[in-house]
């Protein structure tokens, strides 16, 4: 319904504008071709929305490798050659990242704009926080802390018998409120009960929350203001509310990255303390909107795969075997460390399998002048200041030649004959360096990957440890993507699917009974 209303409204617009603008875009000798289809203003949009994948392999076909499509007022130069993304990621200066992704940014989530020059200086520090408190060392705290809240929240409802619940409820359930935790910190435990249930019922309404806000994300990205979003900016200034630097200052446990983060935008001038909570908020979102439906692919595969979830189950008990901490009975806290995390390759191809599956971003650069940019093959092409070009890494993981069969889940995709990461993939007999990148590339990669792989591994390693699960209707066909959010990250499934589980009985010595 709401994608009606902005296709009627987008109409509208068009007409108007081209009343306006009677003029179009000429292609130029040396340009790409211009693809600007029928509908002034709109261009190819609607074409392109309704199946992104399915239009630029079709466009690719009749145009080439590469080619400039007009996408709601926007010329975009698409690059489907995947040896040519380095051609693009070394074009650092002059392809900007940050103009976009900030503007955006500021726009969706209400806090100020970074780029501007009475920020910048300050906010290149506050970027760099990312690096410092998401990788190396330092990840090791935010893993502990990570698996301690999945367990309270996993252990917390004493559970007899069997529980039904959808597989994307009970992911969203435990991820959101164990990540919220692991970043934003906790007040101390509640004694009372009736303390208990209002803490939960305010974690709910946070999860409410979210979710109305992050469902809105395509219109947004549209273009539709947040204001006339009513629910959605509600949703957002209520998400805000919890992550005034107030509040947060009352938790304990805060994690390095929202600590230092409050101490450098209190050192920040220019900005009030709306803007700081609201800059909270997008690192909610960044740290939930694509971990949520990342973790719910992987579980949903395991549990779908018999050979999956058995391998998955060897390495877990193989690991637990071999853990200093053995838990000694099911029901007692697993501790793993991050170097065992590492070393869980089966579960780790298993997310990588689920990530190529559902992962469909697109990553974004700003031409800040005219230059003229080198494809691998020694092809030319002008671009001209102001124009995107964009990277539909999509077309790379669900591409027959690179992965066999790749619409199938295999989850030993990513094994190769030791059992251990295979990174070899080719195409027309080149070896990718890009074979799969639902984390972005070159300077807008994702800083929390590292913790992103370890949190989902935790997940899965924690429900086989703690619980006998299994999907209700085995036999269904699988479920599909949501693709109204192409572009936007990790697609959650179109619908929720049911699960059964119960806590898992004893076991002796740490070995899992399955
Ligand atoms: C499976 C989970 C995740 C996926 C697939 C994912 C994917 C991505 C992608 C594709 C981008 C780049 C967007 C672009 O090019 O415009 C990105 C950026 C980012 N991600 Fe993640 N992400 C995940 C989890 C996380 C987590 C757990 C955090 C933790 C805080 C995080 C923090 C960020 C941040 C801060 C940025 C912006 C980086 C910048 O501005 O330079 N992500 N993510």
């Amino acid at each position: 319904m709401a994608w009606f209303t902005v296709y009627v409204l987008a109409i509208f617009f068009s007409i108007l504008l081209s009343w306006l603008f009677r003029v179009s875009r000429k292609r130029k000798p040396g340009e790409p071709p211009l693809v600007i289809g029928w509908i002034p203003f709109l261009g190819v949009a609607l074409n392109y929305g309704r199946n992104p994948l399915a239009f630029l392999r079709l466009a690719q076909k009749k145009y080439g490798v590469i080619f400039t499509c007009k996408i709601a007022g926007k010329y975009i130069t698409f690059i489907t050659d995947p040896f040519s993304y380095s051609a693009v990621f070394r074009q650092g200066k002059i392809l900007d990242f940050q103009k976009f992704a900030i503007g955006f940014s500021s726009k969706v989530f209400g806090h100020p704009d970074f780029t501007d020059p009475m920020y910048s200086s300050s906010y290149k520090d506050i970027h760099s926080i990312f690096r410092q408190t998401l990788q190396g060392p330092v990840l090791q705290q935010l893993t502990t802390s990570m698996m301690e809240n999945t367990q309270i929240i996993m252990l917390r409802n004493n559970l007899s018998g069997w529980t039904k619940e959808g597989l994307q409820r009970f992911t969203i359930r435990i991820m959101f409120e164990a990540g919220y935790m692991t970043f934003f910190g906790r007040e101390e435990q509640a004694i009372a009960e009736e303390d208990s249930a209002a803490k939960s019922l305010l974690m709910q309404k946070i999860i409410d929350d979210f979710l109305v806000f992050d469902k809105a994300f395509p219109e947004m990205a549209a273009g539709i203001p947040i204001h006339v979003l009513l629910r959605t900016f509600r949703a957002r200034e209520a998400l805000a509310e919890m992550l005034y630097h107030t509040c947060l200052k009352r938790n304990q446990h805060l994690s390095a990255l929202i600590e230092r983060r409050i101490h450098a935008f209190d050192q920040m001038s220019h900005i009030d303390e709306l803007g700081k909570a609201r800059a909270n908020v997008s690192m909610l979102w960044a740290s939930q909107a694509n971990t949520l439906p990342a973790a719910f692919w992987s579980l949903y595969y395991m549990l779908r795969s018999p050979e999956a979830l058995k391998a998955a189950q060897n390495e877990v008990d193989r690991m637990l075997r071999e853990s200093d901490h053995k838990p000694v009975m099911a029901g007692s806290p697993l501790i793993l460390s991050k170097e065992q995390l590492d070393g869980m390759s089966i579960l780790g191809s298993i997310i990588e399998e689920a990530l190529r599956l559902s992962s469909a971003s697109i990553m974004i650069r700003v031409a800040n002048d005219d230059f003229t940019l080198t494809l691998d093959s020694g092809m030319t092409a002008n671009i001209r200041k102001g124009d995107y070009i964009a990277l539909c890494p999509q077309m790379i993981h669900m591409d027959p030649e690179i992965y066999e069969n790749p619409a199938e889940f295999k989850f030993d995709r990513y094994l190769d004959e030791n059992g251990q990461k295979k990174t070899d993939f080719f195409k027309n007999g080149r070896k990718l360096k890009q074979f799969l990148i639902p984390f972005g590339s070159g300077a807008s990669e994702c800083p929390g990957r590292f913790f992103a792989m370890c949190e989902i591994k935790q997940f899965l390693t924690l429900v086989l440890w703690h619980y006998e699960m299994e999907l209700e209707d085995v036999a269904c066909a699988p479920l599909t993507t949501d693709s109204t959010r192409a572009g936007l990250g990790i697609l959650p499934p179109k619908q929720d699917v049911q699960i059964r589980f119960r806590i898992r009985a004893c076991t002796d010595g740490g070995e899992t009974s399955h």
